[in-house]
């Protein structure tokens, strides 16, 4: 498979493009590993598509290359890219049978007959679809002909990549935690370099080594699910990351400290930030509830109970926040008395992390 690289990467679906805004995906310069498993994450409208498509050829970008193994293939047609798509339908030749459709691929490319077969009967076994192999596509369940439609790409060796588009949208519930993780042993046996669309986060989290999130066009966070859960890059990732999402409260800092309304925040490092909007992000996991008198005065407006855990809805300053209580704690009151664990305040101005100085 390959290393694919992002130059200088945008795309306007408009003819005359002027500001930021006419871009439905802003310039960005990204490396996609060789046999890494990304998943591409983010709301309806942020791009992910039109970045998928940029990479399989289906859509040329207006500006910026893309390169496989530092070949330039930024004007290649899809069919000359080896690049191998997996959509939310499968797309797959129903009158064929499964084997037929698993030597296509092959046999569109004059491979030799017995290494066809080898081929066949290696990636139907993967696939655990040997059984399979002589029945008709047609009578088969979605999420069979949706291993067909990876098949395919599997079976080829010069598959640059495989692109996800969200696959499981059409799969039952039930079975969507099994073609996971039957793709995740997959992606161990056979180290495709995969791209794994989905605005599922439990989707993307549970089997990419790196999530790369997106916002309005924009990427902004490549990172494993544990950096995004610690260390939000933006307030974005906060909120969409987690649930319930980070709390983000607006303040003014002065060195070591945070001030939330009347209230003092003490941080785990000094900052000195020069103008703009200054957030302090703090997941629900971290805010503990009736910590005693040095606490922050908070009001409770609510408490939830949500099968696993409970979430305490209170307001700080005005501000409303979420408190995941632990195992049997109890609010009796209206007001509660709130602490942050200092390692976990994360310091935002506009919308940005920014690294304090220890
Ligand atoms: N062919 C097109 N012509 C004009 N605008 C388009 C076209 N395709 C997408 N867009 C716009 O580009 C932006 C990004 O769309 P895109 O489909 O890439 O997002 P997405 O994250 O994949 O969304 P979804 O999850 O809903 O598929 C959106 O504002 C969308 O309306």
């Amino acid at each position: 498979m390959a290393r694919i690289d992002l130059r200088g990467l945008a795309h306007s679906y408009r003819p005359a493009p002027r500001g930021r805004a006419d871009y439905a995906l802003k310039r960005m310069d990204m490396t996609w590993r060789d046999g890494g498993a990304y998943a591409l994450l983010g709301p309806s409208g942020c791009g992910k598509t039109t970045l998928l498509n940029i990479i399989s050829g289906l859509l040329v970008p207006s500006q910026g290359q893309v390169l496989f193994d530092d070949e330039d293939v930024t004007d290649i047609i899809p069919e000359d890219r080896n690049i191998a798509q997996v959509f939310q339908f499968p797309v797959i030749y129903d009158t064929m049978t499964v084997r037929q459709n698993l030597e296509f691929p092959l046999r569109n490319r004059r491979v030799p007959e017995p290494e066809i077969a080898a081929r066949v009967a290696e990636i139907a076994e993967a696939l655990h679809m040997t059984d399979d192999l002589p029945r008709k596509a047609r009578g088969l369940t979605a999420d069979a002909k949706q291993k067909i439609s990876l098949g395919r790409g599997l079976v080829r060796r010069d598959t640059a990549a495989i692109l996800f588009d969200e696959p499981l949208t059409v799969i039952d519930p039930h079975l969507k935690w099994l073609l996971r993780s039957q793709l995740k042993d997959l992606h161990r046996r056979y180290d495709f370099t995969m791209i794994y669309v989905t605005h599922d986060q439990t989707e993307a989290l549970t089997f990419a080594d790196s999530v790369v999130v997106m916002h309005e066009g924009a990427v902004v966070q490549v990172g494993t699910p544990t950096e995004l859960f610690e260390r939000p890059a933006h307030t974005f990732v906060g909120y969409f990351i987690g649930s319930p999402g980070m709390n983000v409260l607006p303040c003014e800092i002065t060195g070591a400290s945070a001030r939330v309304g009347h209230q003092t925040v003490p941080l785990a490092r000094g900052y000195a930030p020069s103008g703009g909007k200054v957030e302090l992000g703090v997941r629900p996991e971290f805010v503990r509830v009736d910590d005693g008198p040095d606490g922050l005065a908070a009001q409770v407006t609510d408490v939830e109970d949500v099968g696993r855990y409970r979430i305490a809805r209170l307001r700080l300053e005005g501000h409303p926040m979420a408190a995941i209580l632990p195992d049997g704690a109890r609010l009796d009151g209206h007001t509660t008395r709130v602490g942050f664990d200092p390692a976990h305040v994360n310091v935002y101005v506009d919308d940005h992390l920014v690294e304090g100085e220890a």
